[in-house]
């Protein structure tokens, strides 16, 4: 094993192949320990088929891969007791109650604590964290929906994993259990350093959990940074609205805090409900899309808000 400091995972030149086609080419990127990234594409981008690689259920074609230090193909017992993962659904095991079957994956984990990180996770603080508190003696088949993704979650965290895939984590959870699980997963990689990896397709969800968005589009990485970054990448400008005189103005401009500053020099008091929208994920995640489709490359800008 090598370490590679505060990288958690490092991929360099990932290729994948089915038959003759390739459905991963040249993918490249890191992520640090504590990082929140999140692997956006339409379906059949290959986010399945790189999480899969980097999880080592998937050998590659060619590329370089480092997830914790290790080569995910060659990965231990001990390397896996390190990773945390939340597929997109099973249902089996019904007829065990949440705590018991808590209680008996993190037995497994037990061998693997460490000076710095004890495992399991005590499965009533567990538990709680995803808010199962009350079902906690219920059986797995009696749960709801929402209450059963819960639990996918706290399987995934059963082992205080330092590095956690999450694969479409809050599909079925109601508008609160989503919420809280924002909370939970900043909680992690925050406190506790966990990196996080996510794949979905709500946008909203990976503009507010992400530090870095990764666009996968046919296999290539198309963008990768910031929600901010890649949204002034797209537009480059911020769009400006205002109330003058009882009337309403559109402007899209580069520089948004200098624009508002001659407005208000020009209009003082008149200027109200002055609001300075940038481009959301979903508009940046769009183009994106539209751009890779597109043979021809340079970014469509959007030219249709004017001063009126
Ligand atoms: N075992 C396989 N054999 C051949 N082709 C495969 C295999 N698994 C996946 N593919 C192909 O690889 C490409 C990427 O698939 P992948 O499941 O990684 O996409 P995805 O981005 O996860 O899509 P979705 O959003 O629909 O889950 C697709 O074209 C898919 O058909």
């Amino acid at each position: 094993m090598t370490t590679s400091g505060k990288v958690a995972l490092d991929v360099d030149g990932l290729r994948m192949r089915y038959g003759a086609v390739d459905v991963l080419r040249d993918v490249t990127f890191q992520a640090h320990h504590g990082e929140v990234l999140a692997l956006l594409g339409p379906n059949g981008a290959g986010k399945t088929t790189t999480i899969e690689i980097l999880e080592g259920f998937r050998s590659r074609s060619d590329g370089r891969v480092e997830v914790l230090g290790s080569d995910p193909a060659h990965g231990g017992e001990a390397w896996r007791a390190r990773l945390g993962i939340v597929l997109q659904s099973w249902r089996d095991h019904g007829k065990w109650r949440v705590r018991e079957f808590l209680a008996h994956l993190g037995g497994y984990y037990a061998a693997y604590s460490t000076a710095r990180i004890t495992r399991p996770w005590d499965p009533d603080e567990l538990i709680r964290a995803v808010g199962l508190t009350e079902h906690a003696a219920k059986k797995i088949r009696t749960l709801s929906g929402g209450q059963r993704r819960r639990l996918d979650v706290a399987i995934g965290l059963v082992g205080r994993p330092e590095l956690l895939f999450l694969d479409e984590p809050t599909a079925s959870f109601d508008p609160e259990a989503r919420s809280e699980f924002h909370d939970l997963v900043r909680g992690l990689a925050g406190a506790r350093e966990t990196t996080v990896l996510l794949t979905t397709h709500d946008l909203d969800e990976a503009e507010k959990l992400a530090d870095r968005i990764l666009m996968l589009h046919g296999g290539r990485i198309i963008a990768d940074g910031t929600p901010g970054e890649l949204a002034r990448r797209i537009t480059g400008e911020d769009e400006v609205r205002w109330l003058r005189d009882g009337r309403r103005f559109t402007r899209r401009t580069a520089d948004s805090t200098g624009f508002a500053r001659d407005l208000f020099a020009r209009y003082g008091a008149r200027i109200q409900e002055l609001e300075v929208h940038r481009a959301s994920l979903e508009q940046t995640y769009l183009t994106l899309v539209r751009q890779a489709e597109s043979t021809s490359g340079p970014a469509t800008r959007d030219t249709t808000e004017a001063t009126r």
